[in-house]
């Protein structure tokens, strides 16, 4: 006897026999119908379906035997099921692989055999449909032909029913895999009725709905819909009935068991018969409640936000407004402002005097054209400079600061809001008189001096040459009698000062009458003119010449040391006065009569200068008196 060999998937194999729920199962008339017939048609008194276990060989049918199963290892089969391929044995006595074996020795003593192996779908060899005599017997090829198509009925039926059972495997797991969803998926699941009622519910719909799963099965889903939502469902589920949609989804409120209402997202399916009909809706419903909640909440906030947003923009667009025209106010302010300040500076730069203005720490803030042109600085040299260091002589900065000081002080000035003369200096160092107006600003609590100054150089001029003219006499040239009775009380006070002589000396033509009469005005006049020159030539710097009147001269003679320097003046004026004055064709000679009064010397009279004039004129007379062409002297 030899050992049987497993085939290389005998795990496999051994898996699935046990899974086809075949071994030590209940007698099956098919399979033995099959036994039969192959009995019959071998002419062999036993044959057997065998399924070949792990250790034993099992008769799922067994026709002329009484034993159900034998051990694997002196089973016959064992070796068809390794080989996977018929063996046919004529006689065991004489085959050496089975000669020993127990059930060739020993009863039923088989000597014929010829097994089939029927497989799996998958290929396994499960077992044989075999045939057993205990005779040696060769079968015929339409034995062998009809054995084989017998076992082919047996594996075509064990593979229906493995196929039946994997179905089934599948039905189950999906089955399963449905019911672990249905029961466990966190959203709630529905079967409904077309009528609608609940067919099944899912714990999580209870839940969501408040009741169980036996008070749902008793309700319809119209029952608990809540009736503002109700028309939408029933119109999409006429739509989902009638083929117009394959499904559809929908937010809609239940009213749960203790009242309220709660807000679901539905989606809803149909499930057909075979025939076309609807066996159910499956339904599925998730709470949104707090999702709804929160978009109600956001709808809410976001309309309240859209309030304030509306309100706020109104208020804003009121501010807007008002800023805007506000801005446009200053804009046009500022406008004008430029345009004022615009004008303020073409009237300050054309205008005739200088404007300077001066912040109170003495620092120029403004100087315009004719500043430029008065003074000979540029605004861009002047500007924030010292005023003092441009225009105020050295010896009037202490008067400028003094009067700053008084009116930052104590807001007091003799020079504000006046018209003053002062001396200014230019750039070039040249003293000019000016004549200045100044005036004081506080503006932001910032003093501000501003001055118009006019550069009065002509005008002085002007004033002098009048002034002189009022004190001069326009025939000779000489000082008038204004001018005399301006400088006396002067010489005077020098006299009284230096400790010196001032001395009057009258003159008086004799017999220009005469002159006048005889050789005419113009002559007369031409001859005065000739008596001033050399009078004139007679005195020296100090000294001044006066045409007092008509033909009387006046001499303020000072710094006279001693009163006979008079007597040689005098003297040489006569000297020089008798010499002949040649007038056109004409030679005129005339003579003086002098008079001289003193003043002033180391013991001074009180007297007043008229007084000296008076002293002087009165000499003159006498010398007339006395003859003409002489002096007298009053000492
Ligand atoms: N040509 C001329 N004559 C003048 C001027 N002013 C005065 N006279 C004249 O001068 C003369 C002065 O005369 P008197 O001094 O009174 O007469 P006199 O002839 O000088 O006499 P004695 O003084 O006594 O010597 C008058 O005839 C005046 O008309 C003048 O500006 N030009």
């Amino acid at each position: 006897m030899t050992s049987y060999e497993k085939p290389s998937y005998e795990k496999l194999r051994l898996e699935k026999l046990r899974s086809l729920g075949l071994l030590d199962s209940d007698p099956d008339e098919f399979f033995d119908c099959i036994t039969r017939v192959a009995s019959t048609i071998l002419g062999t008194p036993i044959s057997v379906i065998s399924l070949v276990d792990e250790n034993r060989q099992w008769f799922k049918s067994r026709h002329g035997i009484e034993a159900t199963e034998t051990a694997r290892d002196i089973s016959f089969c064992t070796h068809a099921v390794s080989s996977g391929k018929e063996l046919i044995v004529e006689d065991a006595s004489n085959d050496e692989r089975f000669a020993s074996n127990p059930l060739v020795v020993n009863a039923p003593n088989i000597r014929f055999y010829a097994g089939i192996p029927i497989k799996s779908v998958e290929g396994y060899s499960l077992g044989t449909l075999c045939v057993i005599d205990n005779k040696p017997k060769r079968p015929s090829v339409s034995e062998l032909k009809a054995l084989n198509d017998l076992a082919q009925l047996a594996t075509k039926e064990i593979q229906f029913r493995e196929r039946m059972l994997s179905a089934q495997d599948s039905i189950d797991v999906a089955q399963n895999k449905f019911q672990g969803i249905f029961k466990n998926v966190p959203i709630g699941i529905a079967m409904v009725k077309p009528d609608g009622t609940w067919l099944e519910v899912n714990d999580e719909l209870c839940s969501i709905l408040g009741y169980s799963r036996e008070e749902l099965l008793n309700l319809t889903f119209q029952d608990i819909t809540h009736p503002d939502d109700l028309n939408t469902d029933l119109n999409l589920l006429d739509q989902l009935v009638t083929h117009k949609i394959d499904r559809y989804q929908l937010e809609k409120r239940y009213i749960r068991s203790d009242g309220l209402s709660v807000w679901t997202g539905l989606t809803v399916t149909k499930q057909l018969t075979e025939t076309g009909e609807i066996a159910y809706f499956l339904s599925t419903i998730q709470d949104i409640q707090s999702e709804k909640e929160t978009e109600l909440a956001l709808t809410a906030l976001r309309k309240t936000l859209e309030e304030k947003v509306a309100l706020r923009t109104d208020e804003l667009r009121l501010v807007n407004q008002s800023l805007s025209k506000a801005y446009q106010e200053k804009i046009h302010s500022e406008q004008e402002l430029q345009n004022k300040e615009l004008e303020l500076r073409t009237i300050l730069d054309n205008a005739n005097e200088a404007y300077i203005c001066m912040d109170a720490g003495g620092l120029v803030t403004a100087w315009n054209k004719q500043a430029e042109h008065t003074f000979g600085w540029l605004e861009q040299e002047a500007i924030g400079r010292k005023l003092e260091k441009l225009i105020i002589p050295p010896e009037s900065q202490a008067a400028h600061h003094a009067g700053m000081h008084l009116y930052l002080s104590e807001k007091k000035s003799k020079i504000l809001g006046n018209r003053i003369e002062l001396e200014a200096m230019r750039k070039d160092g040249i003293r000019i008189p000016i004549e200045l107006q100044v005036n004081a600003l506080e503006i932001n609590e910032q003093v501000l001096f501003t001055s118009f100054l006019r550069d009065i150089t002509e005008r002085k001029q002007l004033e002098n040459l009048l002034k002189n003219e009022a004190r001069n006499d326009p025939l000779t040239g000489l000082a008038n009698r204004r001018k005399l009775e301006e400088i006396l009380p002067i010489a005077f006070q020098r006299a009284r000062a230096n400790n010196v002589y001032v001395a009057l000396v009258f003159i008086d033509l004799d017999g220009f009458k005469l002159i006048n009469d005889t050789h005419g005005h113009q002559a007369g006049d031409q001859l005065l003119r000739e008596v001033a020159n050399r009078i004139n030539q007679c005195t020296r710097a100090s000294d001044t010449v006066v045409r007092y009147a008509g033909d009387e001269f006046v001499i303020v003679l000072e710094n006279l040391k001693s009163k006979d320097d008079t007597k040689r003046i005098s003297a040489n004026i006569q000297k020089i006065i008798a010499e002949t004055v040649q007038i056109g064709d004409k030679q005129l000679n005339i003579t003086l009569s002098i008079g001289i009064a003193y003043y002033g010397g180391p013991e001074p009279q009180s007297i007043e200068p008229l007084e000296l004039i008076r002293l002087a004129d009165k000499a003159m007379y006498t010398a007339k008196k006395n003859g003409k062409n002489g002096v007298v002297i009053i000492d």
